[in-house]
């Protein structure tokens, strides 16, 4: 793991976006821990957010034309990751969201910021099973536009419902590279040197003995 993944992980375990309990996951999946990046709540926690994000993507060296942030949190997480990249690092890559329902007034529309086009790189909190990911490709699919890559901060290296929609499904049926800050198994490497987490990791282990690739 490098240094900066390390540092994410003490980022979100004490700003409590990793929590220990029980939940109902999208999939309908019991889960003993959550990545709940909704937590955060002020503008300082979200521009360290916005560094993590900015990192993974400078340090994958991917090149993109569109950053799009899947609603409802990759919104906030767009537009904090292209707000570091202008400031910190002198990049600037036209972004946009999505809205989960159609506009009929106004504007309207489903898409706010850039138009979608080109190699679209999509931003999200987490990949479970991968079904959000697909009907996304719908929305970048229905604009002269390419999934190219997908950025996450979690990846939970799950298995999926079906065989076409895992992971390694995605990448190779768009040709598309989805990187992520860090995996479900690097957060075990880092718990396990953690005190009092055996517990939590006792259930974890169990839930990845029945999703887990
Ligand atoms: O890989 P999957 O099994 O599809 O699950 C992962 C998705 O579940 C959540 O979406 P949700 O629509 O609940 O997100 P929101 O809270 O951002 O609206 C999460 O933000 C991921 O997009
Ligand atoms: O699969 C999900 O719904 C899910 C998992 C998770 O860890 N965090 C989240 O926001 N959603």
């Amino acid at each position: 793991m490098k240094e900066w993944q390390y540092k994410f992980i003490e980022f979100t375990l004490k700003k409590q976006i990793i929590k220990f309990g029980n939940f109902t996951l999208k999939s309908g999946r019991k889960s003993p821990y959550f990545f709940d990046i909704g937590s955060l709540s002020n503008g300082y926690d979200l521009s360290k957010l916005g560094c993590f994000y900015a990192q993974a993507l400078i340090d994958s060296g991917i090149k993109i034309d569109v950053l799009f942030g899947l609603a409802y949190k990759g919104i906030p997480i767009v537009t904090a990751m292209s707000i570091i990249l202008a400031r910190n690092h002198n990049i600037k890559i036209p972004f946009c969201f999505n809205r989960k329902e159609i506009k009929g007034y106004g504007e309207g529309g489903v898409l706010i910021g850039s138009n979608l086009y080109g190699k679209v790189m999509l931003i999200d909190d987490v990949i479970t099973t991968g079904i959000t990911i697909y009907e996304s490709i719908k929305i970048i699919n229905s604009y002269e536009a390419n999934l190219t890559s997908i950025l996450i901060a979690l990846d939970r290296e799950e298995h999926k419902f079906t065989k076409t929609n895992d992971i390694k499904g995605i990448e190779n049926d768009y040709q598309c590279k989805i990187i992520s800050i860090i995996s479900l198994s690097n957060l075990i490497e880092y718990l396990k040197k953690e005190p009092n987490m055996s517990n939590n990791l006792k259930h974890i282990y169990s839930y990845q003995d029945k999703y887990g690739t």
